[in-house]
């Protein structure tokens, strides 16, 4: 939990954020990134957040991360510890596919043939079990994200945070990451605040789409999408609320 004053542990997977400001700076050189942002995600639900470039969006997902301080105002996790998506799929070049997604396991302390187990299972969650011995370098881009995503699941968190985790990949293979990664937040029943650009992609995969100014990012706007899951192809309806 990041905070500036300590409130009572939310549900575990929920994600509360109350009045979160964030100044980067001070002085004459302070830049107010986030004012007054108020945001509630609960367990198992899929929260997409848009917004134009330099509105903050990275810095929210940074500050629930617990990755930097908040300026004002609470973030509270529930006493979990949310796992980090990016773009850029930052494996090691030099581990195997396998030893990548080992990795958090190994440090985490588990024993080597739980960890056996677990990476097995989890590249079977994303459908590369055949490729646990190859080099991140031997995978496609789309293959590479995958990985990323086994690694960031065997931290075993209910709470994931994706900062446009596809936004670097081709139209195809995000359609296929999307419908993945719904199978696995159905099958785990994750709580999910993604982050992207991309309105299409936030119809796609949210119950939910919230979004924030230019900065200094506040939510001016949200809408929940109604849709059947899995969602698939069916185009999405989307009901707007009113934000203060
Ligand atoms: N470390 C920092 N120091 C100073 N200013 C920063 C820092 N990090 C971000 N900012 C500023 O805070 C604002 C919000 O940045 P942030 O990266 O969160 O936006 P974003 O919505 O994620 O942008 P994009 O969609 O382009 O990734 C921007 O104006 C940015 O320049």
């Amino acid at each position: 939990m990041t905070s500036a004053t300590t409130l009572p542990k939310s549900a575990t997977g929920s994600v509360a954020l109350s009045g979160v400001t964030k100044v980067y700076g001070r002085g004459q050189h302070a830049v107010l990134a986030l004012d007054q942002v108020s945001l509630t995600v609960a367990p198992g639900e899929f929260v997409c957040l848009v917004g134009a470039s330099g509105c903050g969006k990275s810095t929210l997902l940074n500050l629930v991360a617990g990755l930097d301080t908040i300026s004002g105002g609470t973030v509270d996790v529930g006493g979990v510890n949310p796992a980090l998506m990016f773009q850029e799929p930052a494996l090691f070049p030099w581990l195997t596919v396998g030893a990548n997604v080992e990795l958090p396991l190994k440090l985490a302390g588990l024993p080597r043939a739980e960890r056996r187990d677990r990476v097995a299972e989890l590249l079977k969650v994303v459908h590369l079990t055949e490729f646990a011995r190859r080099q991140p370098h031997e995978l496609s881009g789309g293959m590479r994200q995958r990985v990323a995503l086994a690694r960031t699941l065997a931290l075993d968190t209910p709470v994931l945070l994706m900062d446009e985790p596809f936004g670097a990949l081709d139209a195809m293979t995000r359609d296929i990451l999307h419908d993945e990664l719904e199978r696995i937040w159905t099958e785990r029943k994750l709580t999910v605040l993604f982050v992207t650009h991309n309105v299409r992609e936030a119809a796609r995969l949210a119950d939910r789409i919230v979004l924030l100014s230019s900065r200094p990012g506040r939510i001016i706007y949200e809408t929940r999408v109604d849709v059947p899951r899995p969602a698939g192809s069916t185009p999405p309806r989307c009901r707007p609320s009113r934000r203060r």
